[in-house]
C-alpha cells in the first residue's frame, strides 16, 4: 500500500460518493486494507471485504475482531473523519462502526464469471462495488482487464454504483526484490471504453497525474483514476 494512494483515495472517493447509499456494499479486492471502505461504512447497512489471499482475509479478521492487526489504522480514521466534517476525536466510533457493519470477509477471484460465492448477495446483487487498485494490477492485458470488470459487475444490481479506482500506465509492478510482474498499462480512454463496454453509465472521472517525486521505481505507475459510473 502506498500513502500517496492512500489519501489521494480517500479523498476522491468521498467526494464522489455522497449520493450513494444503500443497502450492500462489496469492496472487490480489499487486500489487507480498510481505508476504502472507511467512508462508505456510513452509507450502507452492511459491508462484504473480499480478497484473493487468504493471508489478506485474515488481516482483515484480526482487525475485525479486535486481535493483533499489523497495521494502525487509528490516523486514517482520523483523516477521513476530518474529511467528512467531524472532528478526528470521533474516530473510534467510524471504527466501532466499521465493525459492527462487515458481515463478511470472503475469497474472490476477479477471473471467475461470478466472483463471490453467490449466497453472501441477493440474486439482484449488491447496490454498490469498490474496487481499488485490483482489477488492472490483476490483469495482464486489456482483454483480461475487460473481463474482471465484466465478472465484477455480475456482482451489482441493475441501477447500482462502481466505484473503480486503479493506476495508469502501469506495465509493471515490483512483487519482491528483482521479481517485476508485468500488468495492463491502462489510460484513461480505455478505462472509459471498458466501462462502456460492461454496461456503465459513466458519472465522474477524476484523473490525478504523479509528481515524479512519487515515482520511486516499485512501479511505473504514470497516474491514478477515479472513476463513479452506474449500471444501466
Ligand atoms: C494492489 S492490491 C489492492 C488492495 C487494496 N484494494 C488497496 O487499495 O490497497 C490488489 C489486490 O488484489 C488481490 N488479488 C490478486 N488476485 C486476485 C484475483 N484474481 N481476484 C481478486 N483479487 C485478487 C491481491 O491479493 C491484492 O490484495
Amino acid at each position: 500500500m502506498k500513502i500517496f494512494n492512500t489519501a489521494v483515495t480517500l479523498e476522491y472517493s468521498l467526494s464522489f460518493t455522497d449520493d450513494i447509499r444503500g443497502e450492500i456494499l462489496v469492496d472487490v479486492g480489499s487486500g489487507p486494507t480498510l481505508y476504502q471502505v472507511m467512508s462508505g461504512c456510513e452509507r450502507f447497512d452492511r459491508v462484504i471485504l473480499s480478497d484473493f489471499l487468504e493471508v489478506n482475509r485474515r488481516e482483515l479478521q484480526n482487525w475485525l475482531q479486535e486481535g493483533k492487526s499489523s497495521i494502525d489504522w487509528t490516523a486514517y480514521f482520523k483523516y477521513v473523519c476530518q474529511l467528512e466534517g467531524r472532528s478526528s476525536t470521533t474516530w473510534a466510533e467510524k471504527a466501532t462502526r466499521l465493525r459492527s457493519v462487515v458481515s463478511d470477509v470472503l475469497p474472490v477471484d476477479v477471473h471467475q464469471s461470478f466472483p463471490l460465492s453467490p449466497e453472501f448477495l441477493p440474486p439482484s446483487g449488491a447496490d454498490c462495488l469498490v474496487s481499488s487498485f485490483c482489477l488492472e494490477s490483476v490483469s495482464h492485458d486489456l482483454l483480461s482487464f475487460n473481463h474482471a470488470l465484466d465478472n465484477i459487475s455480475s456482482l451489482l444490481k441493475k441501477g447500482g454504483y462502481l466505484l473503480l479506482i486503479g493506476a495508469l500506465g502501469e506495465s509493471f509492478y515490483m512483487g519482491a526484490p528483482g521479481l517485476y510482474i508485468p500488468v495492463v498499462p491502462l489510460d484513461e480512454s480505455q478505462v472509459c471504453a471498458s466501462l462502456k463496454a460492461s454496461g456503465y453509465k459513466l458519472l465522474q472521472l477524476c484523473i490525478y497525474h504523479l509528481p515524479p517525486d512519487m515515482k520511486v521505481g516499485v512501479d511505473d505507475v504514470t497516474g491514478v483514476f477515479f472513476a463513479k459510473a452506474k449500471k444501466t
